[in-house]
């Protein structure tokens, strides 16, 4: 059995490429930076350390990289023989890949079984936007093409820092884990993922999962960031950015109550665990890392103005929601790209403009008005 790994980093090693290898893949990455295609290809194995309550190392072997910018056949090659193909590659990155996984298409036999495609990125349907691109790339192709493979939503939670650059190609991880994966594309032949479960419905998962772990988790480092923390579980040590994350993560349970029918006393439960994952105080991670990329994360179906606008529309309350999107207009990283973007948009645009082009809101919204005055406020303070 073959996989397909598109992206090598922090996420790739330490969780997607770690649970193939445990279900016995051969491992096959796919990225585009050069320097760690080669340290992979340097190495024979890499190592996982679990950091913190439970953890134990965890040894990854039989894996090598292509780099798909230098050898885009290559990967199409790898693409056309294997049984999986995953990412973690970041949203916006989906695009990209989308050709290779077309080209790996067309060279498949069309006798194989197919290719289950899975994409593994923070988002709700991923993998349909994957698809979606890769539609477009094989345009009038597509139609022939598209029997070759199956496409499965998944949502994954584990908690993954940046890697110190000593490291090499190890990575150290949280213990906790969870991949939900979608069961019906697959019939009845899963792929082999030990510790990933299928489900039939994944839209409650990934509500819960990114509308509370990704929710909170970004709450804690922007209302960390304004309160002059830099480790992530420094944020949480302090009192008053612990009470922000609590009341934001209250109102996101209150909706995925309402809207999936969770038990109120099992939501407490996710939460109260969620947060001890956030306080790891072994886990080395950064406000400036949980915090990065602040324009995906105030986009409309994302972890703040998705639970915010459907609460609103419902009548829930969305304070805390508002006072974390508050502090993320706040966030202040010279060196990640869409944080000076929206430094300048801040800076440039009326609160009313800035507010339907960055949250993409629709200005007849009931969380519109207020969503404005959060922005007016974070222009004039
Ligand atoms: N780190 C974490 O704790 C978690 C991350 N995720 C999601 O996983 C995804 C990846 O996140 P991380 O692993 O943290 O990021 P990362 O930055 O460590 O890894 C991304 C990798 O993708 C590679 N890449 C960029 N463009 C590429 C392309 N065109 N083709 C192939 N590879 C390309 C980069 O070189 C990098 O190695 C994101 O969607 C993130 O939201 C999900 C759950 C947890
Ligand atoms: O790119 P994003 O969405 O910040 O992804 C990383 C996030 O995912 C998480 O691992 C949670 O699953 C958090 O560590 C982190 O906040």
């Amino acid at each position: 059995m073959k996989a397909v790994h598109f992206g090598a980093g922090n996420i790739g090693r330490g969780f997607v490429g770690l649970l193939l290898h445990e279900g016995g893949y051969e491992l096959v990455f796919s990225d585009v930076a050069t320097a760690l295609v080669d340290a992979i290809n340097a190495a024979d194995e890499y190592t996982v350390h679990e950091a913190g309550p439970g953890g134990r190392d965890r040894v990854v072997t039989g894996f090598r990289a292509i780099d798909s910018s230098a050898d885009p056949d290559a990967v199409a090659a790898e693409v056309a023989t294997a049984d999986v193909v995953t990412t973690a590659v970041g949203p916006a990155v989906l695009r990209f890949i989308a050709p290779h996984i077309v080209a790996g298409l067309a060279l498949r036999d069309p006798d194989a079984a197919p290719l289950q495609v899975m994409a593994c990125e923070n988002a709700i349907g991923a993998t349909d936007t994957l698809r979606e691109h890769m539609q477009v790339s094989a345009g009038t192709g597509w139609d022939a093409l598209v029997a070759r493979a199956v496409f499965a939503n998944t949502a994954v939670d584990r908690i993954v820092p940046g890697q110190p650059e000593a490291g090499g190609i190890d990575v150290t991880v949280e213990p906790f884990f969870e991949w939900a994966i979608e069961r019906h594309p697959f019939g009845a032949h899963p792929p082999r993922i030990p510790g990933a479960h299928f489900v039939d419905d994944l839209a409650p998962y990934i509500e819960r999962k990114l509308f509370t772990v990704n929710t909170g988790h970004a709450t804690a480092a922007y209302l960390g960031a304004r309160a002059g923390h830099e480790r992530l579980s420094d944020a949480l040590a302090d009192e008053a950015v612990a009470a922000g994350v609590a009341a934001a993560l209250e109102e996101t349970s209150a909706l995925l109550a309402a809207k999936h029918g969770f038990a109120p006393e099992d939501l407490a439960g996710y939460r109260a665990t969620i947060l001890g994952r956030f306080r790891n105080p072994v886990l080395p991670d950064t406000v400036r890392r949980v915090g990065r990329q602040p324009l995906r994360k105030l986009s409309r179906h994302e972890r703040f103005v998705g639970p915010a606008a459907e609460a609103a529309e419902r009548g829930l309350p969305v304070d805390a929601l508002l006072a974390a999107i508050g502090a993320a207009l706040a966030f202040d990283d010279p060196e990640d790209e869409q944080s000076a973007e929206l430094r300048r948009l801040l800076a440039e645009l009326d609160a009313a403009t800035f507010t339907a082009r960055v949250t993409g809101l629709e200005p007849s919204h009931p969380l519109f008005p207020r969503l404005t005055h959060t922005v007016e406020s974070a222009q004039s303070g």
